[in-house]
């Protein structure tokens, strides 16, 4: 439920569920993949209406999908008139374009927007209120975030000789203590980051295909971002063995 309470601008919360999930391998958008039996869709609305900090929830789902569409429709009927207004979009060709396309059919007057992967189906509520919170205290970009807990190095492709002995050389190693993985949602001022997704928009192809979340869009403006403590629970399904520990938390919490 929406907490009428809840001090701050109007905040809307954006899931992105049009991925294809090649990684995943089922065949099928990977928001509708079961997950101790509900899509992966269902449970990531289930959390965001569960943090109570939404009055919309716009999802972005498929061109041409019916059946998450659907699947929104049903939940929000469910909920009745206390739960926020969902609307459904078409998401894109990319992460940043499905974002987009939901960003185009936000109501006015909405003063926050939060974007998360449907992909992140165990997101704690207490993440969504850390970002919303950093936001109402005056932060135009937010994000959660983890520590790294493996050692991350860059590397080139080999050449000549070198090439006869492995794929790939180190060229560096990067400083840990100043490395965090980065989760969703992401909250932002909707000015903020309709402005940058406007100008990530004009950005040549090549550029715009590293785009890989949308706080490197709002960095890009030189405009603050700031991070508050992720959780290892907001996993994201990414692979087969992703949806596995997802069960297995799961299946602990609910022992
Ligand atoms: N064109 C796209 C691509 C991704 N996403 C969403 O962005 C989130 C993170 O993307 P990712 O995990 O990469 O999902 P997929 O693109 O589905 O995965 P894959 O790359 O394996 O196909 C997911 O919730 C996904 O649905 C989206 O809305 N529109
Ligand atoms: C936005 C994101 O979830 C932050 O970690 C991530 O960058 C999405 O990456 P993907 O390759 O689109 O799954």
């Amino acid at each position: 439920m929406t907490d009428p309470s809840r001090p701050g601008a109007p905040t809307a919360v954006v899931i992105v569920a049009a991925g294809s999930g090649t990684r995943l391998g089922y065949g099928m958008p990977k928001a509708l993949v079961p997950l101790a039996g509900a899509p992966l869709l269902l449970h990531a609305l289930r959390g965001v209406v569960g943090a109570g900090v939404a009055r919309q929830i716009c999802v972005a789902v498929p061109p041409g999908d019916s059946d998450l569409g659907g699947l929104c429709r049903s939940f929000a009927e469910e909920f009745g008139v206390d739960a926020p207004v969902i609307t459904v979009v078409e998401g894109g060709a990319t992460r940043a374009d499905s974002v987009r396309s939901a960003l185009a059919a936000l109501a006015p007057g909405t003063g926050h927007v939060l974007v998360h992967d449907a992909a992140r189906p165990l997101t704690p509520a207490d993440v969504f209120a850390r970002v919303a919170e950093a936001l109402d205290r005056g932060a135009r970009a937010v994000i959660p975030a983890v520590p790294v807990v493996d050692t991350i190095k860059s590397t080139a492709p080999t050449e000549g000789e070198a090439s006869a002995i492995a794929g790939e050389i180190v060229t560096g190693t990067a400083v840990r203590e100043q490395l965090r993985a980065v989760q969703t949602p992401q909250g932002f001022d909707a000015a903020t980051l309709l402005g940058a997704h406007e100008q990530a928009a004009r950005w040549p192809a090549e550029q715009a295909a590293g785009i890989t979340d949308d706080a490197m869009l709002v960095e890009s403006l030189g405009t603050p971002v700031y991070v508050v403590p992720g959780d290892l629970r907001s996993l994201k399904i990414t692979t087969p063995m992703d949806l596995h520990l997802a069960e297995t938390l799961l299946a602990t919490a609910g022992a």
